[in-house]
């Protein structure tokens, strides 16, 4: 379903090259909820947009779903849902019902079926008490979850998520990922994951990609991420030290060599 083969992303920043994703390779099946880790400025935000089709790689491949996304973005938003935690995709001035019907106007999503999906996106996200509301007037719990659900109105098959949990407290982060199990769970829906917060990790990711310096420096199970790791050890501590590239990797090589 997502497929990146030796991709790349440069910046050309004054007379320098940022080298912001470097011969990245990795595959999400379908059905498949994996959560991508990596520090800060690790690469994880430009892998997402290319994915989007946001960015165009300088090198190699990228195929979601089949398709070139910054060649065809028209065709992937049909099988696409992005939620960008950190900045709304709604429409700030207008109530959450009308940045939905012009949501389903973009999409073309037949009437019925969007009353339907709207109606089970309310009631799972609990978006009835502030459908009227508009959206900077929403609290960031609230507004996440009307994000979410404007994302998954027109039903896609894949799911990238960019911090969706970020700033939100225990409750709303648990009532999010509860919805994401079941919309993997449910529907096969697959999901692409980035965030810091190693309790999304834990709870919904089998699979764990890491990105350091724009490689990928583990892919596998969480499982095998933590068998690592001493048995004492918890996610944190195995995280911390990959980020500070003092663990093991899967290949054998310490995080961050080659660099
Ligand atoms: N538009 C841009 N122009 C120049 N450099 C950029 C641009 N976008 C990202 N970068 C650089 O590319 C690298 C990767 O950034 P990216 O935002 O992908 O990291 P990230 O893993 O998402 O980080 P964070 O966890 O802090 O959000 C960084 O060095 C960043 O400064």
């Amino acid at each position: 379903m997502i497929e990146l083969d030796r991709a790349g992303r440069t910046f050309k920043v004054r007379r320098n090259v940022v080298h912001a994703v470097r011969d990245l390779s990795f595959t999400v099946s379908a059905g498949e909820f994996v959560g991508c880790l990596g520090p800060n400025g690790a690469g994880k935000s430009t892998t997402i947009k290319m994915l989007c089709g946001i960015l165009t790689p300088t090198s190699g491949r990228v195929r979601v779903a089949g398709l070139d996304p910054s060649r065809r973005r028209t065709a992937l938003a049909r099988r696409i849902g992005v939620v960008f935690g950190q900045r709304t995709t709604l429409w700030w001035d207008l109530p959450l019902a009308d940045s939905f019907e012009l949501i389903r106007l973009l999409h073309k999503i037949e009437r019925a079926a969007f009353r339907a999906r709207l109606a089970e996106l309310t009631d799972t996200l609990d978006l009835g008490a502030f459908l009227r509301t508009p959206v900077r007037q929403l609290s960031l719990g609230q507004r996440m979850r009307g994000d979410l659900a404007a994302a998954l109105l027109h039903a896609p098959e894949v799911l990238v998520l960019d911090e969706p949990t970020i700033g939100l407290d225990v409750v709303s982060k648990a009532g999010i990922r509860e919805f994401l199990l079941r919309v993997n769970a449910e529907q096969g829906t697959t999901v692409l994951l980035t965030t810091h917060d190693l309790g999304d990790v834990e709870r919904l990711c089998r699979r764990v990609v890491l990105i350091d310096h724009g490689r990928l420096a583990f892919d596998g199970t969480l499982a095998d991420l933590m068998a690592t790791a001493p048995a004492h050890e918890d996610i944190e501590d195995v995280v911390t030290r990959l980020y500070k590239g003092e663990a093991v990797l899967a290949d054998g090589g310490p995080a961050g060599a080659d660099q």
